[in-house]
């Protein structure tokens, strides 16, 4: 869907780019790879190359051609058959990508990534560096979730939320999200045809996310909504989104010349710091401390550090240099950051002045028990990191 008389698309200065294509597309709704699909995006992210541009391709649709060449007909719901058909499915998209870029002449890597990897700092410096390195030899990085290695409680489960990591990650511009709608509805089209079409918003809108539901197909997971959150985990490192539909003919070289199409979410919060994003894209936190309501408001209002006087209640089993979420006390969250002192210890010196820790524990590491430096604070209800 093109938005005639709107402004030229974000993507036409976007230098380093991330494309991500949903699983019905890539498997033609779950028959089989798409070869005509892969052809084309090969062709035209070749073309992207030629004008000097960096584009990183995050595909899903393991499990679902895993499951076309097993003769599944339905999603399995052990989680070891969905491994053994992601474990199928790859080998065959990487085939596909690797055959139709050779024939422009550009280079393909596959990449496989877990949550653990960009939640353990040194691991995510490593993803980092190995993208960039790519990137700069010209090769196009073919990204996708390590679905063999996963279990369910440590899964990402969806691409959106990988894209939007690896825009992250790279610091990406564009985040180009490809799916079988044009783009984002006032509701999902597939049981409102009457809805009306969003071309334009501000990633991070809660009146967006409200429009925004799951997955109206057998094939994809996620749906729109987590095409929306990951608009605004993107907008953390200042990455645009778009959700455009991948029936459209030449999308990525005609959004690239600016043609708006598709719905554009851009990136309007305040930019993040690497090390806060990092911070922020912890997806599995290893427990929780509960802050009373002074605690609360010198994080979030004063920016402060926080003290273990402000704490009234700890849950979780962690250790010092854990990622630890803040909690208000109904539960919201409003921070995370590197804590300073193990489960038990915060336990021993909750409520207690700082002046007092050493006594209490028999050492002091830090004052604080979350010093500012390692921290990020989470604005939102609906909060994603
Ligand atoms: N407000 C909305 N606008 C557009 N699509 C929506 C909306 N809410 C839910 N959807 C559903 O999201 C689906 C796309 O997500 P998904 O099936 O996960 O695709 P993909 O495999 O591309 O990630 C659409 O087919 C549609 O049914
Ligand atoms: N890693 C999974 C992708 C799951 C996923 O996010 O699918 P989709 O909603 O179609 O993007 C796979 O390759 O099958």
């Amino acid at each position: 869907m093109t938005r005639p008389d709107l402004p030229p698309s974000v993507a036409r200065d976007a230098q380093r780019l991330v494309l991500k294509v949903g699983s019905s597309l890539v498997t033609n709704e779950g028959r089989g790879i798409d070869l005509e699909a892969v052809a084309q995006w090969a062709e035209q992210i070749a073309g992207l190359h030629a004008s000097g541009r960096q584009v990183v391709l995050v595909s899903s649709g393991a499990i679902a051609e895993g499951m076309a060449r097993l003769g599944w007909p339905r999603r399995p719901k052990l989680m070891s058959e969905l491994q053994a058909a992601a474990a199928v499915g790859q080998m065959g998209l990487i085939q596909a990508y690797e055959a139709a870029f050779a024939r422009h002449g550009v280079r393909t890597a596959q990449i496989l990534l877990t949550h653990e990897d960009l939640a353990d700092r040194r691991r995510y410096l490593n993803a980092r560096s190995t993208l960039n390195t790519l990137l700069a030899l010209g090769v196009v990085p073919i990204v996708n979730e390590n679905d063999t290695v996963v279990t369910d409680e440590i899964r990402l489960g969806d691409n959106d939320t990988l894209g939007a990591l690896v825009t992250n990650l790279i610091e990406a511009d564009t985040l180009v999200i490809l799916t079988d709608q044009p783009g984002l509805y006032s509701a999902d089209p597939r049981k409102h045809p009457d809805a009306r079409f969003i071309h334009q918003g501000e990633a991070g809108d809660p009146a967006l996310e409200a429009m925004a539901g799951g997955s109206g197909s057998a094939i994809g997971t996620g749906g729109m909504l987590t095409k929306v959150l990951a608009a605004r985990r993107a907008a953390n490192s200042g990455g645009h989104t778009i959700i455009a539909s991948g029936r459209e003919p030449a999308v990525l070289l005609r959004l690239a010349s600016g043609e708006p199409i598709g719905t554009e979410l851009r990136a309007g919060l305040p930019v993040r710091s690497a090390r806060q994003r990092w911070l922020a894209n912890h997806l599995r936190l290893r427990g929780r401390v509960t802050l009373d309501a002074g605690a609360v408001r010198a994080l979030t209002q004063g920016h402060r550090s926080l003290l273990p006087i402000g704490v009234i209640a700890v849950e979780g089993d962690f250790e010092r240099g854990d990622v630890v979420a803040c909690v208000d006390e109904h539960g919201v969250e409003c921070g995370r950051g590197l804590i300073n002192y193990s489960s038990a210890d915060t336990a021993r010196i909750l409520r207690q002045p700082s002046a007092r820790i050493a006594e209490i524990l028999g050492h002091l590491s830090d004052p604080e028990l979350m010093h500012r430096d390692n921290m990020v604070v989470v604005r939102m209800r609906r909060d994603i990191g």
